[in-house]
Parts: structure tokens; C-alpha cells; sequence
């Protein structure tokens, strides 16, 4: 955790140079001013300022990182675009060189038709030279285009994979997902950074060999090269800098305006965005990032074309200055004809090639920041994993909790306060109690979701904080209350509760049963093979006490030794309700239900009701034990039934 709590105070860091730009008056009327803290974007806005000497001073860093992600992705890929480069880096040299020879031979005394003839292999030499680069471009071309996705998937997995693994409790930390989202866009990038290191080994490549040819021309050429390239390189590198410090300025507004067009979009909002007029609402304020934008993109392209025109005046001045001293090296017979041409032909090679050089630098630094990123992002989420290994339980005869304390990260009141509960194998214990109680905390760290900071858990003796907890969950199957509508065929909404199951007719039948979805299924017309999600073609959806019941059918589907139900029928009509109930009383032979619910009726029969109050168990009994009690269960249920009593009685 030390690692994210680093990375969070960078962003703290990066937090207050946002708040110096964007307070008070220039707060936006939808976001405010936190919306900016949060993007990982942000993350690399000091890289603005960073200039070209420091960037060739880290750039080799970030191409190991980004070689190690090849070589995992694709080394054969990798080899032959480096490959490629560097052998087509060396054939053009030997090109330059070749045409030297041609216009030697050309330029040469003597009759045409022997000059010609003279020329032939030189001109023979060009031509396989220049075969041999577009051959290698082409080949070059086809392993970067094989090669680009694979890094961007092995990325993107990678990351994925290691999210997955975080524990729950700092998977849900703002800092985690800072960092996260700054490595999403890492893994995006990755294979922008290849393309670029890709142009950098090339431009490299062929300005060594213009390079090369000038001094063996003529030493007194060489310094031509960087005169003409500079003033066009310094353009380059300026308008790079600028639309970099303007993309990082304005990554917020960018992600607003998107954000803006995905609400419009979305499924969710949809009945709001019409029945309340949101949608014109949401387009105004689309319509007002957009135009900021465009108004920035205009003042780029304003800026650049001026920094072009300088560049090019500079270039184009060097450029007469160069023509005008091979003119008198020329003309003093310093240098021959032909050797004047084809230095005119590397130093338009070599200038070109110089420009390429310096933007890739330029871009590949830019990305390679957030490739770093994902490295970040990956190291982390490694030290946060849930551990692997440690005792493998079996299904529990006993969980007890024993003085049990546990406190949310940036919370002052423990969520649970010396919690201590025994749950017998088979029994059904219900856990009620005001909003905000605990129960669900509860419930997550007798299952090992989370860890207690004080006090214990355990399984059978052993505290959850030295079990195998992925082979722990294999005994859990939990209905939350914010339960997923997977957005797949029912079939696979209700099998995801065990993917390592067959799905067999026979087994989500009986999964449909208890959650009493049976006669709802037959209802829909591809029963099994209705797609849940509207929004994909042929999809249909449900309603609320339908979903419900089809995520209870998962939980049941799951079929593991102990059944955690938060609020499992919250949606259901009074029918499927008591139906449901009395089916988890079945159910109950041989597992163990956690029954989490606000409607006390449907906890009358569990074995042992537990009712919480600001983290603590402030009773625990049976229905008829806490009744005779008079406490604060027989308060709420006196309180409950009095609601329908007065109905009655005014009926
Ligand atoms: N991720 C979280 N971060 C910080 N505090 C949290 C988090 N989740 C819950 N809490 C706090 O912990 C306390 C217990 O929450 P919990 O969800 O366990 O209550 P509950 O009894 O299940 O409530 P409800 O009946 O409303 O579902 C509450 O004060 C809640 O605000």
C-alpha cells in the first residue's frame, strides 16, 4: 500500500497545481473543481516544461519498458521491425553511395553512350539497394502491425488481470483508481510509443547514413546537415510541446465533454433525459466544452503555423547558405560535379530525417510517461493482492467472529465495533438493523472480502487472515444489493455464478426454482437465450423483481456451503417474496444462509436474528426470545406491524 499512498501524494501534488487553474469563478457549473484532481491524465503535466535534454536523458528507460512489453507481446514481431530498421538504415547508406556512383559515371569525360554504359552497375547497385529498403519497409510494416495490437492486449490483460486480484477494500480507494486510470491510458498508448521508438531507430538509421556519406564526400559538408535541419527541427519540437502542454491543460475538459456525450448515449439516463428535458440540458453544456475546444485547436494551429514559417525562413536561408558553399566548392574544384549532386541528395535526406528524429523523441517521451503508468500501476496492484496460498478450508462447521473491529479507510467511526457472533453450519442467521448498522460490513468480513483490523475471523479455529481466501470464496455464494445485470443471454447471467460448472438444463432449472424465476423464464420468447441488455440487438430487459430474481437464481446456481442474501427481495412482489423465503428455509438444509433484510416478517423463522446498531450487536436471538426481550427488535416489528394495523383500522 506504501506504493499507493506514494502515488497518491504525487497526485496531491499534481491536485494543487490544478486548484491554482481551475477556482472559484473558473469553476465549471456541472464539475465544479474536483472533477480535474481526479483524472490520471494530469499525472504528467510537469512533463510540459520538461526540455529536449532531459527527455534523450530518460528516453532509454522508457524504451526498456516499453522493449520488455514487446518482447512479452511478440519477440519474433519485434526482432524483425528492429530488424528491418536498422538492415534498411544500412541499405540506404549504401544507395546514397551507389548514386555518388551513378552521377560519377554520368557526369564523367568522354562519349555518352560510354558514360551510360560505365554507370550501369552503379545504377544496378541502386536499384537492389533500393528494392531492399522498400522490401524491408514492407516487412518492417507487416511485424508493426502484428506487433502494435499484441502489445496493447498484453498491456491492457496484464493490467486487467492484476486489478482483479486487488483487494476489495483498496480496490475501492480513490488512489487506486487515480492510478488505474492513468495505466488504462498507458496500455492504450503503449503501442503509440512502439510506433514512434519504431521512427526513431529509422530516422536514426538514415541519418547516419546521410551522415556518413556527406563526411566521406567531403568533411567540410557535414556541419550543412544540422544548419539546414535545426530551424525546421526547433519548429517541430516547439508545436510538439505546445499542442503536449495544451492536451495535458485540457485532458478535464476533453474527458467532461466526453462524459457529457456518453450520458446522452446511455441506456441509464435515458427516461430523465427525456421526461426531465436533460438531454437539451446535457447538449448545451456539450456544446459549451465543445466550442472552448475548438476555440483552443484554432489558437494551436494559429501558433503553429507561425512557428512553421520561422522554422522554414531559418531553414531556407541555411539552405542558400549551404547550395551557395558546395557552389564554391564547386567552382574551385574542390569538390567534383557528381559529388556536389549527391550531397544535395543526403542533405535532403538527412534534413528530413532529422525533423522525424526530434518529434519522435519528442512523442515517444510524451507516451512513454504513461507506459510508465501502467508499470506503476501493475507494481501496485501486485503489493495489494489478495495473497495466494496459506491453510485450505473446507466447509465450514463454524465461522465465529471474536471482538471483531473494523474501520473504512478515511472514516473516523468504526463501521464495526467488537463485533462477536458464532454461526452454526446449516443454521439461518438474520442480520437487521437501522441504514448504515453495519450488516453488509459485516457480511463481507465474515467471507473474507475484508480483513478486520482488530479482533478476528475465523473458519473452523483458523482466522480468515491465514486462509487460502480464493479457495475460501469456492464456499461462498453472495447475493449483494447492488448485484450485477450482466449484459449477456439469461443462461450466462445465471451460469457466471459458477463458470466452472456445466450449465446444464437440469442445473439452471433447479437454480430458477428456488429463486422462483421458473414461470417468468417460460414467459420470455427465447426462454434461456434471451439476451439481458437492451441495448445490443435482439435484447430485451426485465424488471426490477425480475432481475432480482435472476441474480438470486446465480447465487443459487453457485450452490456453495454459505449463502449470503443482502436484501434479496428488496423488488419482489409480497408472493415471490414469501416464496422466496421459504424456499431459503429449504435451502438451509446442510448450508448456511446470511439473510440481510429490512422487512422483519420475512426473518421471523431464521434461528438466530442478530440486530445491529452503529457497528455493534445490540441483541441476538430467536424471533420469540427478542420479542419476549422488548427490545429494539421488538420495537421495529411492533413498528412494522402497527403500518398494516392502522390501514385495518381505518379501512
Ligand atoms: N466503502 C466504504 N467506505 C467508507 N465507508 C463505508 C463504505 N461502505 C460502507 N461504509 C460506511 O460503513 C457503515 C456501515 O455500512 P454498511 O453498508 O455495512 O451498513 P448496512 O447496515 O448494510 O446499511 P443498509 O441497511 O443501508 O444497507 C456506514 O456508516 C457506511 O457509511
Amino acid at each position: 500500500m506504501t506504493s499507493v499512498v506514494a502515488a497518491a501524494d504525487r497526485l496531491n501534488q499534481g491536485t494543487a497545481r490544478e486548484a491554482a487553474t481551475e477556482t472559484g469563478a473558473n469553476a465549471d457549473p456541472l464539475y465544479g473543481t474536483g472533477f480535474a484532481y481526479k483524472m490520471g491524465w494530469n499525472r504528467h503535466d510537469g512533463a510540459r516544461t520538461i526540455g529536449f535534454t532531459k527527455i534523450v536523458r530518460r528516453l532509454p528507460s522508457l524504451v526498456a519498458l516499453c522493449a520488455r512489453l514487446s518482447w512479452r507481446a511478440d519477440r519474433s514481431a519485434l526482432i524483425i521491425v528492429v530488424g528491418c530498421e536498422l538492415i534498411s538504415g544500412a541499405a540506404t547508406a549504401f544507395g546514397l553511395f551507389a548514386t555518388s556512383g551513378v552521377l560519377r559515371a554520368l557526369l564523367a569525360e568522354g562519349p555518352t553512350p560510354a558514360r551510360v554504359k560505365a554507370a550501369i552497375p552503379a545504377m544496378i547497385l541502386v536499384g537492389v539497394f533500393g528494392s531492399t529498403v522498400a522490401i524491408l519497409a514492407a516487412a518492417g510494416h507487416a511485424a508493426s502491425g502484428r506487433l502494435k495490437p499484441r502489445v496493447q492486449r498484453v498491456a491492457f490483460a496484464e493490467l486487467l488481470a492484476k486489478a482483479v486480484r486487488v483487494e476489495l477494500l483498496q480496490f475501492r480507494q480513490a488512489d487506486y483508481h487515480d492510478l488505474l486510470d492513468a495505466a488504462q491510458y498507458g496500455a492504450g498508448w503503449a503501442e503509440f510509443v512502439i510506433e514512434e521508438l519504431v521512427d526513431v531507430v529509422s530516422a536514426t538509421m538514415s541519418l547516419i547514413a546521410a551522415a556518413g556519406v556527406l563526411t566521406v564526400l567531403h568533411p567540410a559538408l557535414f556541419p550543412l546537415l544540422p544548419l539546414i535541419a535545426l530551424p525546421r527541427g526547433w519548429a517541430a519540437y516547439r508545436s510538439i510541446q505546445r499542442r503536449n502542454t495544451s492536451r495535458l491543460a485540457w485532458i478535464p475538459k476533453t474527458r467532461r465533454q466526453r462524459s457529457l456525450a456518453d450520458l446522452l448515449a446511455a441506456t441509464g439516463p435515458a427516461e430523465e433525459v427525456r421526461v426531465h428535458d436533460a438531454g437539451r440540458f446535457l447538449l448545451g453544456h456539450y456544446e459549451r466544452l465543445a466550442a472552448d475546444s475548438e476555440a483552443e485547436q484554432a489558437r494551436l494551429a494559429r501558433a503553429e503555423a507561425r512557428t512553421n514559417l520561422i522554422g522554414a525562413a531559418l531553414s531556407g536561408i541555411a539552405t542558400a547558405a549551404t547550395y551557395a558553399l558546395l557552389g564554391l566548392l564547386l567552382m574551385h574544384g574542390i569538390v567534383p560535379l557528381a559529388t556536389a549532386g549527391t550531397a544535395v541528395l543526403a542533405i535532403r535526406t538527412g534534413t528530413s530525417q532529422l525533423s522525424v528524429l526530434i518529434s519522435s523523441v519528442n512523442n515517444a517521451f510524451e507516451y512513454g510517461l504513461y507506459v510508465q503508468d501502467l508499470d506503476d500501476a501493475c507494481r501496485t496492484s501486485a503489493t495489494i493482492a489478495i495473497p495466494v496460498g496459506g491453510t485450505t478450508p473446507t466447509s465450514p462447521q463454524r465461522i465465529r467472529a471474536e471482538n471483531l473491529t473494523f474501520t473504512y479507510p478515511n472514516t473516523d467511526a468504526p463501521a464495526l465495533d467488537g463485533v462477536d457472533l458464532d454461526i452454526e453450519s446449516g443454521q439461518v442467521v438474520a442480520l437487521v438493523g437501522h441504514n448504515g448498522s453495519g450488516k453488509t460490513t459485516l457480511a463481507h468480513v465474515l467471507t473474507g472480502l475484508y480483513l478486520p483490523d482488530a479482533g478476528r475471523v475465523t473458519w473452523d479455529g483458523v482466522p480468515t487472515t491465514e486462509l487460502d481466501r480464493d479457495a475460501l470464496f469456492e464456499h461462498v455464494a453472495m447475493h449483494s444489493q447492488t448485484f450485477e445485470r450482466w449484459p449477456f443471454l439469461l443462461r450466462a447471467n445465471v451460469a457466471i455464478g459458477r463458470h466452472s460448472a456445466e450449465a446444464t438444463p437440469t442445473a439452471l432449472a433447479s437454480a430458477a426454482e428456488l429463486a422462483g424465476a421458473t414461470d417468468m423464464i417460460a414467459k420470455l420468447a427465447d426462454g434461456w437465450d434471451t439476451l439481458l441488455a437492451p441495448e445490443h440487438l435482439g435484447g430485451v430487459d426485465l424488471s426490477g423483481g425480475q432481475w432480482q430474481k435472476v441474480g438470486l437464481a446465480r447465487s443459487f446456481f453457485r450452490d456453495a456451503p454459505i449463502l449470503v442474501l443482502d436484501e434479496p427481495t428488496a423488488a419482489l412482489d409480497p408472493r415471490a417474496e414469501v416464496e422466496v423465503f421459504e424456499r431459503v428455509r429449504e435451502l438451509a438444509g446442510g448450508r448456511t444462509v446470511l439473510l440481510i433484510s429490512h422487512r422483519l416478517y420475512s426473518v421471523k423463522s431464521a434461528d438466530r436474528i442478530f440486530v445491529m446498531q452503529d457497528g455493534r450487536i445490540r441483541e441476538s436471538g430467536t424471533h420469540d426470545q427478542l420479542m419476549a426481550a422488548g427490545g429494539e427488535y421488538a420495537e421495529l416489528w411492533h413498528l412494522q406491524a402497527s403500518q398494516y394495523a392502522a390501514d385495518e383500522a381505518s379501512q
